[in-house]
């Protein structure tokens, strides 16, 4: 039978998460089930650079999910070394850089703003506030993609004498118990109180919600990135957003968005909305990836669809847009 599908996409886009480079020996995760090879990290990065660069449909841009260098750097001193050693391999892409925990423990936020890990374009500074950040952009006409910031409401990357920093920390005291605010509290979903995560505010949210207004009206497909996932049956629920409900039915109540990409579980995960047509992917990521794998993808968008083609441990998928996207 003959595919109808059309061959030719409308643009493609690379997509990898939690690369957590350091130069140090091999080491686990915080529970031992996991190995994760720091150093060769960034090997895998190249192999995804070096793919990317000979793909059919060269990818217009990356979208890089958060956690970039790991925090052993920060023990060391060796920051600045090794954030400058990743994006030198990243120089010959445009990469679109979410920011994630480990952001957070290598650099204040006034750093990462000032920094070629803020890859806000030109002329949306400062749209939700200065201190938050996210942005959208649009590479193709009817496409838009929004970056979040995970961390807008949090302990991470805010100045402990803030307001910001203790309205973060009464939410996570409501409920975390626990002296050591890491230490996941009870069972279930309340496992994502933990101070590696975080949320975002209400000015973010409503910033998100205008987006969307903007993107249903134009009929437009909407691909979200954010370093935390937001549905529960795509992570393991200790490493879910704090105000996941919140999002979701801001996401929810907005026909344009299509899919939302998100990494920090390096396990990965995928769930399919089928109320929204929203897909949900969580990427596994590149730290626990042996270094005979990969942990990387190339998607290529068409009008009905996106088909992800994964690389090692990412899987291929095709999401395709709900009918009420379709133009
Ligand atoms: N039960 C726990 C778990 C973790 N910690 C400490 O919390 C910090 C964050 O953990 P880490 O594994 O470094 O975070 P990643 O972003 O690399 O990975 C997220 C995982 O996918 C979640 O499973 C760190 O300082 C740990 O030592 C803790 O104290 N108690």
């Amino acid at each position: 039978m003959v595919d109808a599908r059309p061959q030719q996409p409308l643009f493609a886009f690379g997509v990898i998460a939690d690369i957590q480079y350091a130069d140090i020996d091999d080491g686990y995760n915080f529970q031992r089930t996991n190995r994760r090879y720091y150093r060769s990290s960034i090997e895998l990065l190249r192999n995804a650079l070096d793919s990317w660069s000979k793909a059919a449909v060269r990818p217009g841009f990356i979208l890089q999910l958060g956690d970039l260098i790991d925090g052993h750097n920060k023990l060391l001193a060796a920051s600045d070394r090794a954030v400058d050693a990743v994006l030198k391999e990243l120089c010959s892409v445009d990469a679109h850089h979410v920011w994630g925990n480990h952001e957070f423990y290598n650099f204040s936020r006034d750093w990462l703003l000032r920094s070629k890990l803020n890859s806000t374009p030109q002329g949306s500074q400062k749209e939700v506030g200065s201190n938050v950040y996210a942005y959208h952009f649009s590479p193709y006409p009817g496409f838009t993609f929004i970056v979040l910031d995970a961390y807008d409401v949090a302990l991470l990357g805010r100045e402990e004498s803030s307001p910001g920093y203790r309205e973060a920390l009464t939410l996570l005291r409501r409920f975390n118990k626990n002296d050591n605010l890491n230490c996941p509290p009870g069972v279930g979903l309340l496992q994502r109180f933990v101070m590696f995560n975080g949320g975002f505010s209400k000015k973010q949210l409503s910033w998100l919600d205008s987006v969307l207004t903007s993107t249903d009206e134009r009929h437009e497909k909407v691909t979200i990135a954010c370093h935390l996932p937001v549905h529960p049956n795509s992570t393991d629920p200790l490493c879910l957003l704090w105000n996941f409900d919140e999002v979701l039915a801001v996401i929810r109540s907005h026909s344009s968005v299509v899919c939302f990409m998100a990494g920090h579980d390096h396990d990965g995960g995928y769930y399919f909305d089928e109320d929204t047509g929203i897909h949900h992917v969580t990427f596994e990521g590149v730290i626990e990836t042996p270094p005979d794998s990969n942990a990387f993808a190339i998607v290529s968008v068409y009008e009905d669809r996106m088909e992800l083609k994964g690389s090692g441990r990412v899987a291929d998928r095709v999401f395709f847009f709900p009918q009420s996207c379709r133009s």
